[in-house]
């Protein structure tokens, strides 16, 4: 028996409904848990408080939901006393952070590959108090997830956040802000700014080195015009090595921290959830939480030194 006690949280409003997924999860884990205790969210905020409140007295916890309900239950985990092992099986519609942890899309295989092991201590961010897994962003990007139409998001799953993407483009408006980050200030006005942990927006991949989460790094992007193929391209992970040198239209930084105030108050888009506002703190905590990982990121097991952003990604050179 690998594990003693395990405890799995799941959001069945999370995603499409898929039918057999939590009886996916049971019946790829069952043979290597002792004690497999399932816990249902009944409303937004649940998935925090069962594991703020019990995800200590687990030595694995499985998370079947999406990205809100991953947001939430790592908040919850990660004050618990000793936090358990974290396994992210994909129910959601988006699943970005699942995609950074490089695993399959499928709930059942999802929980296959905890059975293999790669369980790696993996950096978090932190904003004005709040965990978060993937990315942090003000314009545009609050504006995307705020605009999601669920029952669009039902039928059509990921195609409609960039449906949405599109809608809120016309509207962008530039906000002026002060960003303070490791090296230097910059003063200046954007229709979005972007901090990513993790690799993956609204299903794309997005265009940094490394796979993010073993590098005590952000990666900030400064979007300063919503040009609708720009924008287009940002969100959508295309290749921005134009841009880089378009006289600053889109700027790129990388810091272990930073600080953002606004002319006014900004809404502040944490992992898709929409609840905080500016000025933020920002930073990352190294090796905060273990996560299980997928086949691909075999190689960050082995003795070599984690992708610290050397890698093929578009900033890495
Ligand atoms: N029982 C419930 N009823 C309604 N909402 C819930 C329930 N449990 C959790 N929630 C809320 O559901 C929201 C959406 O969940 P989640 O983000 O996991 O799914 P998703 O939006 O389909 O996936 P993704 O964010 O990956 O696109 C979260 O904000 C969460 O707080």
């Amino acid at each position: 028996m690998r594990w003693e006690k395990a405890m799995l949280v799941y959001n069945r409003k999370a995603g499409k409904e898929k039918a057999g997924q939590l009886g996916e999860a049971v019946e790829a884990l069952a043979g290597e848990v002792g004690e497999l205790t399932l816990a249902q969210t009944v409303e937004p905020g649940d998935g925090e408080k069962i594991c703020r409140e019990r995800g200590g007295d687990y030595d694995l916890l499985l998370l079947l939901g999406g990205d809100g309900t991953v947001h939430e239950c790592i908040n919850g985990a990660a004050a618990a006393a000793r936090a358990p092992e974290i396994a992210v099986l994909p129910g959601g519609t988006c699943n970005d952070f699942a995609r950074t942890l490089q695993l399959p899309m499928q709930v059942g295989r999802a929980a296959e590959e905890v059975l293999a092991g790669r369980v790696l201590d993996t950096d978090v961010g932190t904003i004005n108090g709040r965990i978060f897994t993937n990315f942090v962003g003000i314009g545009l990007i609050t504006e995307t997830s705020e605009n999601i139409d669920s029952e669009q998001k039902e039928r059509m799953g990921k195609l409609s956040y960039f449906l949405s993407t599109l809608r809120t483009l016309r509207q962008a408006e530039p906000f002026g802000f002060r960003l303070t980050h490791d090296e230097g200030v910059v003063d200046s006005e954007a229709v979005m700014i972007l901090a990513a942990n993790g690799r993956s927006l609204g299903t794309a991949k997005l265009p940094f080195a490394g796979d993010g989460l073993h590098d005590g790094m952000l990666d900030v992007l400064i979007v300063r015009e919503a040009g609708l193929s720009l924008a287009w391209q940002v969100l959508n992970g295309g290749d921005l090595t134009d841009y880089r040198e378009s006289g600053g239209v889109i700027e790129y930084i990388r810091t272990s921290s930073l600080r953002i105030e606004t002319d006014e108050p900004k809404r502040i888009d944490s992992d898709g959830e929409v609840y905080l506002q500016t000025p933020a703190e920002i930073s990352v905590l190294p090796a905060k939480l273990r996560f299980f990982y997928g086949p691909e990121a075999a190689g960050l097991l082995s003795d070599e030194p984690a992708d610290s952003g050397s890698g093929p990604g578009l900033f890495g050179s």
